[in-house]
């Protein structure tokens, strides 16, 4: 039974699903090291305008946790990784609520496979600006398992939703569902980092769904070869993705250059050419989103 949890970054994904889960019973810490809590204590943290009131515990501090979710970004992964020694214990669970198809695997190699329980977040338009968090939208979190040892672990985290009211869905292919929100981001966060397209611009502009959908064409064709599952007709919910989302929402890869920070482009069109050399897919619309946001990176 899940009581103790852990969530690593405290930014627009961790604030938000921390937010839902505080006060709800459970036993909630948020872990980082001394420099961030002294940072978090002094300015406080607040998501949509309020207040939260988290408790904070060191990497060296930390205590064996049922649950640790994982929300820092995928070149912070390494610290993460070693950050979270001393709370994996031989019954935590532990899912990712980073973007990729990559971070479960590297979690994976530290801590033994068995840990992970494969996971996303979509549906949510997070935005951090220093201490403040808009997340917009919830968010649903998207959960399944791989194998009949997961589905225990799958249900104790669907009881642990259920009693904070998070979002969820129980997916009954997991991995054909992450494929589709690499697919999904290796569309619209590469686009709206080269262009500036937010949500709503890919709701209206024919021509930001084209884009999208040329790079998330060579990930459906890969995926074919892979056989993780996806075909072209799954683009269509891609596309209508947004539909709800507020007009100025913006993906994750957006935001990072508009403030300058370094962008999770290796886990999207860098893995999507790598893969794609693999496979014998060629890869052209990647490998320009790929150069164009390197570009924009090395120019800040
Ligand atoms: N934003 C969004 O709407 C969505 C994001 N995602 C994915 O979720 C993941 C997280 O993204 P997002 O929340 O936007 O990222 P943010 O940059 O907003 O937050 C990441 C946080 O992690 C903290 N952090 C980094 N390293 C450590 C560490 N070793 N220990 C403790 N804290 C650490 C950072 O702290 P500090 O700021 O103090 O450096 C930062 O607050 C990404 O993979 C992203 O692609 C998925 C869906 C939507
Ligand atoms: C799908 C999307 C764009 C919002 O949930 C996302 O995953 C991101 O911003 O990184």
């Amino acid at each position: 039974m899940i009581k103790k949890i852990a969530i690593i970054g405290l930014g627009a994904i961790g604030a938000s699903v921390g937010e839902q889960i505080i006060g709800k019973g459970y036993d909630v810490k948020i872990v980082a090291d001394r420099n961030r809590i002294e940072r978090y204590e002094e300015t406080g943290i607040y998501v949509n305008d309020e207040k939260i009131d988290f408790e904070y515990l060191t990497p060296e501090d930390g205590e064996v946790m049922d649950l640790i979710i994982v929300c820092t970004k995928f070149h912070d992964l390494e610290n993460t990784v070693r950050d979270m020694e001393n709370l994996v214990g031989e019954n935590t669970i532990i899912i990712s609520l980073l973007n990729g198809i990559d971070s479960e695997m590297i979690i994976g190699e530290a801590y033994g496979m068995d840990k992970l329980i494969y996971s996303y977040i979509n549906k949510i338009s997070g935005v951090k600006e220093g201490n403040r968090i808009n997340r917009g939208a919830k968010g649903i979190i998207h959960i399944g398992s791989v194998s009949d040892m997961d589905d225990l672990k799958v249900r104790e985290i669907a009881e642990l939703l259920d009693n904070c009211g998070v979002q969820y869905i129980v997916e009954e292919n997991i991995i054909k569902s992450l494929w589709w929100k690499l697919m999904l981001n290796v569309g619209v966060n590469q686009l709206a980092a080269v262009s500036g397209a937010t949500y709503g611009v890919v709701v209206e502009f024919q021509e930001a769904r084209n884009m999208m959908g040329a790079a998330m064409m060579e990930v459906v064709k890969i995926s074919q070869v892979m056989g993780t599952g996806l075909t072209e007709d799954d683009m269509n919910s891609c596309f209508s993705n947004f539909d709800n989302l507020p007009y100025g929402g913006k993906p994750s890869m957006l935001q990072d250059v508009e403030n300058k920070r370094k962008t999770e482009v290796e886990m999207f069109a860098g893995r999507i050419i790598e893969l794609g050399k693999k496979c014998s897919i060629p890869t052209p619309v990647n490998e320009f989103l790929y150069n164009a946001i390197r570009l924009i990176e090395k120019r800040y």
